[in-house]
């Protein structure tokens, strides 16, 4: 990801933008929120919610969802849709993962005949075609998976589906439902649409119907789904904990943190939780590691808000490094970030005192099936928000022991970052994170003399996978001591995420730069799904 100095907001197309109530850094309704106009029915945004600019840019016309549907219909009775004729698998100039903003598109594109309809079906006229005449009718073309049903459950390789509703009174199956029987009998693909709701619906509730259960899997050789593609699990935000499905851990800080973050696992058979590690939830260092005592401290009380007087907002160049907006958010990514410190005056609310007020979203570690454990938010967050430290052990970089693998350590990289020595836009092009993991690597440059190893102790920060086009930064925080060699990792929201989305950051290994112990080439594949993935993590 290219990050401009000050810009969080990602450029791209966020497609849950408008539906996450997002507001700009500075705490301004972004244009989405702002009132315009049906150009058709000349109805107010005020009282359609689901009102849509065109998405061409040269096109300034905005449409509501009934006069798009009314339109999509008449092209549906008319036959002037892209394909009007259904199709079984692709559809052409439909690419695997492409957006759409409204039902209407769909239809417009031949890739999903029904709007109003989750299934869409070929019926037996089709078999009047040579093409088709083998098949056993109804047969399913596409399904939109409306995330109304309590049974839907998405890890974005495999789909459960499932409904009630699609029987008669003796049982047997009918429409869609029966249409998926005959594709899984005559193993005919069908084509998948994640479809993402704006408020949260009353989900329909199949407890204690018969329901019927589909099982989908992806066709071998598709294109990733990028995690801004998909929303996977299911499609709807849990309430609770209680709410969650293939739940292994309730709490896996064990009370540590003020809001417990519970573990999912709907990989495993059986499903296990996360092992081999005990939850710290700061740092603890190593005993041949000193931690200086900060002296100086700003004179302010309460809380610093005047940056002209604010001795700690001095060291972040005359301001604070963070707006009060949210809770607090960082503005831009620095070299370092000096907050207030333990001899500070300022409350522990002080809003330059951010990262240490702990983890503000509700948190879920789940397991993927191709990168082992991942976090996700339940809550949208804002850019520039705190999200989490990378806590474990601090220690001597020299103390690693490099018999063992150990996935779980990131060097203290923050000097060479300030000093140029590598220089911090060169670095940025060649790895954006400022900090990153610690493998013996055959890029020339000083040993950090310090890391941080959340092998055997670590936070929920352990579990942050790498991503090519990521969704989080890394940023060295100073407070309690001003010694950058020891600076605190802490993770940072790079652009507005959607709830749900995998939280993940850049581990910023130039590919080719990981050496084994015979100091050949190691590499390693990279599962992130992003448009831009590099393939490889190193
Ligand atoms: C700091 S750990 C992240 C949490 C880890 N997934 C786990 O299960 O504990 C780093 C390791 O996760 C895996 N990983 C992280 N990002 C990945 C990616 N994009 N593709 C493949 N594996 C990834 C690799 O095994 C990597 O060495």
């Amino acid at each position: 990801m290219k990050r401009k100095k000050g810009q969080f907001t990602s450029s791209k197309v966020n497609p849950k933008g408008r539906e996450s109530g997002s507001t700009s850094l500075n705490g301004t309704p972004n244009d989405s929120q702002l009132e315009n106009s049906c150009t058709h029915c000349d109805t107010s945004s005020k009282s359609k919610p689901m009102l849509r600019n065109g998405s061409a840019p040269t096109s300034p016309t905005t449409s509501c969802n009934v006069c798009e549907l009314t339109w999509a219909n008449k092209m549906m009775q008319t036959k002037t849709t892209v394909h009007p004729e259904k199709r079984i698998g692709h559809v052409p100039g439909v690419d695997v993962g492409q957006q759409f903003g409204t039902r209407a598109e769909i239809v417009a594109t031949g890739l999903h005949g029904n709007w109003s309809s989750g299934i869409d079906c070929m019926s037996t006229s089709y078999a009047n075609m040579d093409k088709y005449k083998s098949y056993t009718y109804p047969l399913a073309v596409s399904m939109v998976l409306s995330w109304q049903y309590e049974d839907v459950a998405d890890n974005g390789y495999d789909v459960v589906y499932s409904s009630q509703g699609g029987s008669n009174l003796k049982g047997n199956l009918r429409g869609g439902y029966l249409a998926l029987k005959n594709n899984v009998d005559q193993h005919v693909p069908v084509r998948l649409i994640r479809s993402h709701i704006s408020k949260e619906r009353d989900k329909k509730c199949t407890s204690g119907f018969t329901v019927f259960k589909f099982g989908l899997k992806r066709l071998e050789g598709q294109p990733p789904l990028t995690i801004n593609q998909a929303t996977y699990y299911e499609g709807h935000i849990p309430k609770s904990i209680a709410e969650l499905r293939g739940l292994v851990c309730e709490d896996i800080t064990g009370g540590q943190e003020a809001i417990p973050i519970p573990a999912t696992n709907l990989i495993d058979d059986p499903p296990v939780p996360p092992t081999g590690y005990r939850y710290v939830k700061s740092n603890e260092v190593a005993e041949n590691v000193k931690i200086p005592i900060r002296v100086s401290r700003c004179g302010c009380e309460g809380t610093c808000t005047d940056p002209s007087i604010c001795s700690c907002a001095k060291l972040n160049g005359a301001d604070f490094p963070y707006v009060r907006t949210g809770g607090g958010r960082l503005v831009e990514a620095k070299s370092v970030v000096y907050e207030c410190g333990l001899k500070c005056g300022c409350k522990d609310s002080c809003v330059n005192r951010t990262s240490q007020q702990g983890i503000k979203y509700r948190l879920e570690v789940f397991r993927t099936p191709k990168k082992g454990w991942a976090v996700r938010s339940w809550d949208f967050i804002p850019a520039g928000s705190f999200i989490c430290e990378y806590a474990g052990k601090l220690m001597r970089t020299k103390d690693i022991d490099n018999t063992i693998e150990n996935n779980y350590i990131f060097d203290i990289d923050c000097l060479q970052t300030m000093n140029g020595l590598e220089g911090r836009e060169r670095r940025i092009e060649e790895s954006p994170s400022p900090v990153r993991p610690h493998i013996k690597t055959n890029v020339k440059k000083l040993e950090p003399e310090y890391c941080v190893d959340a092998g055997p102790i670590g936070n929920v920060g352990r579990f942050i996978n790498h991503s090519c086009d990521p969704n989080l930064f890394v940023q060295c925080v100073l407070s309690s001591h001003l010694n950058i060699k020891l600076a605190r990792v802490m993770l940072f929201a790079a652009e507005n995420i959607p709830p749900l989305q995998e939280l993940a950051c850049d581990y910023g290994y130039p590919v080719g730069s990981v050496l084994d112990a015979d100091g050949n080439v190691k590499e390693m594949a990279c599962h992130c799904g992003a448009s831009i993935c590099r393939g490889r993590l190193f």
